[in-house]
């Protein structure tokens, strides 16, 4: 028999603890089946350790795994389940980097103002680790992501709460009105082929090289555009002071993750700005400090402890003092003072501006109450769609996830598409001067005239990806019935060129007695949100920013987590990547873990993920027992959810853990039951009558194992016999499983 592997991908956090429990009853269930469940280490510490081979002992050496993936994900046998990993601020990289370090890993510290050339490599060495790196490497087809229809179903019968809005609800979301990317932004198709180059040129004329090659293809989008700092500044000014007069909470979000140039410049730009006092008044000390605003008000903290007491204290006052006279911030930790403002990588906009929706416009503040914010969102390519939402629930209340209809998506991903492409082609300006994108024989394509640091950058969608998408979203609305609608502004110079595009090659399919629209970012969403009112669904496509905030927004609106989505990546190659939900490693869940051994990860993104897989392992290589596997694994998942057995929120009820148990007892059972692969159904009537009896004794091993603290041995690297011990609980379970 020739068997397919697929690989589960090992990342970080909460997603990574579930897996030491439910990948061993994976790869039980797909045990002689022809099917090789095999694992791949991504995590942030794995990567950290397969960038610097050379300062590790032999057994210490793990292989570059994400390379490895990167290439797989291009051939046709690829079928990669990806969980989501952290994408990594520096804060999150040193204290990786630290762990690793106690653990007797030499890794160098993570150099952040180099002092000569061997510090300078070991920095650009680290840039491959830092922010989202696995992504990109990965995702080598369009996205389509939807709530699979058991899942929607569920939510309908069982809706989460959702706040109701008050009729003088002041909430509101602020954006700039000029000076940002989208106000700045040129975008061009490349007519040929080229090998262009960036470079900055400065007022006296002279010309400095940022980027000496960006390879282009024929047809592709080329774009420039351009955030101004001081409007950017002034902006931020402008909306604190607004923020008081108004008495509104003030919180920020960006996606200083994904968008790891740019946005924590963003984001330092406002701890400056509302902390301007301080850094005005002591701005010899903090420069000499090497204070970086990057890493947020956290990293100013970290510094001065360096001082001598007296200055440090005096630093502290001047601090707190701020807070007086400015608008409160929105709190990521109220009982232990975290700020919106301490770290970049805390509140990132595609998951904290639906739960702002979620809690009728309000965020959390330093008296741990909910108040109404002010979201600062301030470049209008994306802020105007949330303003929207806000608005129309300030309208029309609240939306009910037991009558809503729904909103998948449809997603621009492939190659490094747009934004989240352009790390490599994002550059700060160095004076004032233009920064501009020079061809082979010299032409300027596109070019934008910068300030001292501006912040310039490129962005790249390849014709072929286009092309895919496009073709992605007529198959889903003839697939569906539902209407399909381009989120696209053709005010915006990128999404001109788009819409270009998506006119013609929508003429390569049959659309006929398709709905298929092309309106802005603000009417697509007045459009969706008043069908999805009418419990109506409306198939978002869009670009590939949209496609990460709308996979959160939507979902969470509708099923209360972007955990629950069917999240599939066909890939250009001919494989399948299969994503796990459309959420990040929830970093709070594990410390709820570590604190009281409760674990509150719901893996039922995996479980579609996973049936995904199966279905494709079957389709593509005729393995019909993956089918049957696929079939009972999506009747197993039915029931689960029929019978509530998704993780509660607290010690004593059931977690994680038991919810893979109840998984995997409603797996065998269907595998039992059916008729089309008798030696499946004889080997787990088996199975299913020892899970079966062993009910109770199981759930009582695993709630007894939950209330205590646990010891991972490590976050971001923990100890696998520990952690494997604390996610297998239950001697009864294990020894079912292990004896299959
Ligand atoms: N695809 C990827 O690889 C992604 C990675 N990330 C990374 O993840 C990290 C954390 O990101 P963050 O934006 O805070 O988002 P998360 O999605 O990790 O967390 C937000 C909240 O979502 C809820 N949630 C998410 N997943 C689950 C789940 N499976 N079960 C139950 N609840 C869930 C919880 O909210 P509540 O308490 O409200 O129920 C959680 O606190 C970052 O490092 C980020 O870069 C983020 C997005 C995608
Ligand atoms: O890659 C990342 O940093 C996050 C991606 C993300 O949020 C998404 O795909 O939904
Ligand atoms: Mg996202």
């Amino acid at each position: 028999m020739t068997t397919q592997k697929i690989i589960w991908t090992e990342i970080d956090e909460a997603p990574a603890l579930a897996t030491y429990s439910l990948l061993p009853i994976i790869q039980a269930f797909t045990k002689g089946t022809g099917i090789e469940v095999e694992t791949s280490d991504i995590s942030l510490a794995g990567r950290i350790l397969a960038t610097f081979p050379d300062r590790l002992t032999e057994t210490q050496k793990v292989p570059d795994n994400l390379a490895l993936l990167g290439e797989l994900a291009l051939k046709p046998e690829a079928n990669i389940i990806k969980l989501p990993n952290i994408s990594a601020s520096i804060p999150q990289l040193k204290a990786a980097i630290a762990e690793l370090q106690s653990q007797g890993y030499q890794v160098p510290d993570y150099p952040e103002q180099p002092k000569d050339e061997a510090e300078k490599a070991i920095q650009t060495r680290y840039a491959k680790v830092l922010g989202s790196a696995v992504n990109p490497v990965l995702r080598e087809g369009n996205s389509d992501r939807r709530a699979p229809l058991s899942v929607k179903n569920y939510a309908k019968q069982h809706p989460h709460k959702m706040a109701a809005w008050a009729p003088d609800s002041k909430a509101r979301v602020a954006h700039m009105t000029a000076g940002d990317f989208y106000g700045s932004e040129t975008s061009t198709t490349l007519p040929k082929a080229t090998t262009a180059r960036i470079e900055f040129v400065a007022t006296d004329g002279s010309v400095k090289v940022l980027k000496e090659k960006l390879p282009l293809l024929e047809g592709e989008v080329l774009d420039s555009s351009a955030m101004s700092a001081k409007a950017l500044r002034a902006f931020y000014a402008e909306q604190i002071e607004a923020a008081k007069k108004e008495g509104l909470l003030l919180s920020l979000h960006l996606k200083a993750t994904m968008m790891k140039i740019s946005d924590p410049v963003m984001f330092g730009h406002a701890v400056s700005v509302f902390y301007k006092d301080v850094f005005d008044k002591h701005a010899a000390v903090i420069k000499e400090l090497g204070v970086n605003t990057a890493n947020g008000l956290g990293d100013l903290y970290a510094k001065i402890q360096a001082l001598p007491e007296a200055k440090r204290a005096e630093i502290e006052a001047d601090l707190k003092a701020v807070y007086a006279d400015r608008p409160a911030l929105a709190m990521v930790d109220s009982d232990k003072g975290i700020t919106n403002l301490h770290v970049p990588n805390d509140i990132i906009v595609d998951a904290s501006m639906p739960v702002v929706v979620r809690d009728a416009g309000k965020m959390w503040g330093a008296d741990g109450k909910l108040h109404d914010t002010l979201a600062m969102i301030p470049d209008r390519c994306y802020a105007t769609m949330y303003k929207t939402i806000i608005e129309d629930c300030q309208q029309h209340g609240a939306f009910n996830p037991a009558t809503i209809g729904s909103v998948p998506n449809v997603g621009l991903m492939a190659q490094k598409a747009e934004e989240y492409g352009s790390h490599d082609k994002t550059f700060f300006a160095p004076a004032a001067g233009t920064i501009r994108i020079v061809d082979a024989d010299g032409a300027t394509l596109l070019s934008q005239k910068v300030e001292e640091g501006d912040i310039f950058r490129a962005c790249q969608a390849k014709d072929a990806p286009i092309q895919d998408w496009v073709k992605l979203a007529v198959t889903r609305a003839r697939l569906t019935g539902a209407p399909a609608v381009f989120w696209l502004d053709k005010h915006r110079a990128h999404d001109a060129q788009i819409i270009a595009k998506v006119e013609k090659y929508l003429e390569n399919h049959d659309t006929q007695g398709l709905d298929i629209r092309i309106l802005s970012p603000v009417d697509a969403m007045k459009f969706s949100v008043a069908r999805i009112r009418e419990g109506k669904d409306t198939i978002s496509v869009t670009g590939n920013v949209l496609r990460d905030y709308l996979t959160d927004l939507f979902p969470i609106i509708e099923l209360g987590t972007s955990a629950k989505m069917l999240s599939i990546v066909p890939l250009l190659g001919g494989g399948g990547l299969f994503e796990t939900g459309a959420g990040g490693s929830a970093p709070k869940h594990v410390q709820q873990f570590q604190k009281e051994g409760y674990l509150r990860w719901d893996s039922l993104g995996e479980f579609s993920a996973f049936t995904a897989s199966l279905e494709h392992v079957a389709n593509a290589y005729q393995n019909a027992k993956a089918g049957v596997l696929a079939e009972t694994l999506d009747q197993a998942v039915a029931k689960f959810l029929d019978n509530d057995k998704s993780p509660a929120r607290k010690v004593g009820q059931i977690d994680n853990r038991g919810s893979h148990f109840y998984l995997a007892l409603y797996w065998a059972q269907a595998l039992a039951a059916q008729g089309k692969d008798a030696e499946l159904k004889a080997r787990f009537a088996k199975v299913a009558q020892q899970l079966e009896a062993s009910e109770a004794k199981i759930n009582e091993e695993l709630i007894g194992a939950q209330g205590k603290p646990v010891d991972m041995g490590g976050y971001y690297h923990p100890d696998h016999a520990k952690t494997a011990r604390a996610m297998r609980p239950s001697a009864t379970l294990n020894a079912i499983i292990d004896g299959m």
